[in-house]
């Protein structure tokens, strides 16, 4: 990220305060001086910020921060207005290294701050997240924010690399998938991969704080592949699996339709048996297909003669997907499908034919506890950048930390995220114990509710968020941009998965059928 080291010349402040006009500027921030003559024309904030007296030729460190991401210094076109350092000063301010655990208290799980203790993380597991940081860091970052903003597809070279270290296999969780794979350079063995390794790796990619790009990283195969991998022939998953594995080609859960979101039972896509019986006929749409724009397989829910089936679909004739832009980027690939007389061989039936619900709902625990992952991650990245905020911004001759009002949202918005992150951990703690059986009989409701929950937290600390910053939380750009991007995009994690008042609703109704039939106040 940072620029080549160059020689740099140490000057004193009186040296440096000679050079305070148009053509001939310079000026101090953090202990580094900045030669902005040649720049001073192309400054995005206009040259009469630059001369300011307060400014040219002067320690401009306070103002700087107040309006810039420490960022913008790392950009190598910037980085190298850099001519010199002040004599007998030091810089103070870090840039964060790849992997960094960061110091901003809350920013980070309790189990990755210094001196705390989990009962749920071994060595193996800190050593591991160390490891995906770095990765993610190094290879994900810098592609996140270009994709995010450009809309385009995730780079090729990222799925590839991604790929090299089975991170697509490790993303679907533990199972017989990942037999016979390396997994992160042989840092842990198949059959020690837990739930916690995965909740890593969901984690540390939320940090890239892109959205968008976030479902676009093969959204649609965490969800469409595992009814392949758990309903689907053999042949059929040796024929597509490998490649979906590698990132070469890819696959989208086709469920929801303009007619029918939440209320998966009333979908009005339909197949119907051709005479020879050898082929579904497929006619209808699905809307809202996370990575449908580019996928290659799309794992569809039908309306068959005796209720719901689920058909693994080719992308070919008869089937057209189009761009739907939504409030996040177009990286998604996010789709509007039509199938119209879609040839599809009955091998390619997933599960028993009108047991297609049983199909989808054993995929919605895992789907909805990786979004779990997801949001109670990405709520700490609020934290680190509001308190971060709060303690730079100096307004009406203070620090805005020091203004009750603002350490009052702070704190409801790290105790919201410390209770939902706690929470998550139990329940990944629970999964890791229970069997498949169990885990569907006991998680629903609670995955339901802690989704519910964490959306909820979302929203308010978004809201909340945007009061800390300002204006600077509606601009794409600039001091705010991750807390506009939150504010524009959260609504969507609050939906995918079932609404909350579905995801509530369940739960309760869940544990209505299990009150003791003796039970009585
Ligand atoms: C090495 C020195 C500097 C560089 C490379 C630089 C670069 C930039 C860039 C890239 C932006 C656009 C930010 C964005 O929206 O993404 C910007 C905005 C701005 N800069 Fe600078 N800048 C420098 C120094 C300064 C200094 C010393 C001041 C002092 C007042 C200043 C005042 C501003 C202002 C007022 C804006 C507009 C901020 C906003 O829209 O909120 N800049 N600068």
């Amino acid at each position: 990220m940072s620029a080549p080291k160059k020689e740099l010349k140490e000057f004193t402040p009186e040296e440096i305060a000679k050079h305070n006009k148009s053509g001939d500027l310079w000026t101090i921030i953090d202990g580094k001086v900045y030669d902005l003559s040649r720049f001073q024309n192309l400054h995005p904030g206009g040259l009469a910020a630059l001369l300011d007296p307060d400014v040219a030729g002067q320690d401009a460190t306070e103002i700087f921060y107040g309006l810039h991401r420490h960022e913008v210094l790392q950009k190598p076109q910037y980085a190298r207005l850099q001519i010199g350092t002040v004599k007998g000063e030091l810089s103070l301010i870090e840039s964060r290294e790849p992997g960094q655990i960061s110091g901003v208290p809350y920013a980070e799980p309790t189990w990755l701050q210094k001196g705390y203790y989990s009962p749920y993380y071994t060595d193996k597991h800190r050593e591991f997240q160390l490891v995906v940081r770095k990765f993610i860091d190094e290879v994900v970052y810098e592609d996140a924010q270009a994709r995010e903003e450009d809309g385009k597809r995730v780079s090729q070279e990222v799925l590839d690399k991604m790929a090299d270290v089975e991170m697509h296999a490790m993303r679907l969780g533990p199972g017989k998938h990942l037999k016979g794979r390396t997994l992160m350079g042989g840092l842990v063995k198949p059959e020690e991969f837990d739930y916690f390794h995965e909740l890593i790796i969901t984690q540390e990619l939320t940090r890239v704080g892109a959205r968008g790009y976030g479902d676009g990283l093969l959204g649609g195969m965490v969800i469409g592949l595992p009814p392949v991998l758990n309903f689907g022939s053999k042949e059929l998953q040796e024929r597509i699996v490998p490649d979906i594995l590698k990132g070469k080609k890819f696959i989208s859960l086709a469920i929801s339709e303009a007619y029918a979101g939440s209320d998966v039972s009333n979908l009005k896509t339909t197949a119907v048996k051709s005479e020879d019986g050898k082929f579904w006929i497929v006619n209808g749409s699905k809307k809202w297909i996370t990575n449908g724009t580019f996928s290659d397989y799309f794992t569809t829910g039908v309306r068959t003669d005796g209720g719901l089936t689920v058909l693994l679909i080719e992308r070919g004739e008869g089937v057209e997907t189009k761009q739907i832009k939504t409030s996040y980027s177009t990286t998604a690939g996010t789709a509007y499908i039509t199938f119209d007389n879609v040839k599809v061989p009955v091998e390619n039936t997933l599960g028993p034919e009108n047991d297609g619900l049983r199909v989808i709902l054993s995929n919605f625990n895992h789907e909805r506890w990786v979004m779990c992952c997801a949001s109670a991650r990405s709520q700490r990245l609020v934290i680190e950048e509001c308190l971060t905020w709060a303690n730079q911004r100096q307004v009406f001759g203070k620090p805005l930390i020091a203004q009750a009002v603002i350490r009052n949202k702070l704190a409801q918005m790290i105790a919201r995220t410390e209770a939902g992150h706690n929470w998550l951990e139990n329940v990944t703690h629970q999964m890791n114990n229970m069997s498949y059986k169990e885990m569907s009989a006991k998680l629903a409701g609670q995955i339901a509710f802690l989704k519910m929950y964490l959306t909820q937290n979302a929203q308010d600390t978004a809201r909340d968020a945007v009061q800390i910053f300002g204006g600077r939380g509606t601009t794409r750009t600039g001091m705010g941009r991750f807390i506009e991007h939150y504010h524009r995009t959260i609504t969507f994690d609050s939906l995918l998965g079932g609404a909350e008042d579905v995801l509530g609703d369940l739960g309760v109704r869940q544990a209505i059928r299990k009150i003791p039939a003796g039970a009585r106040l």
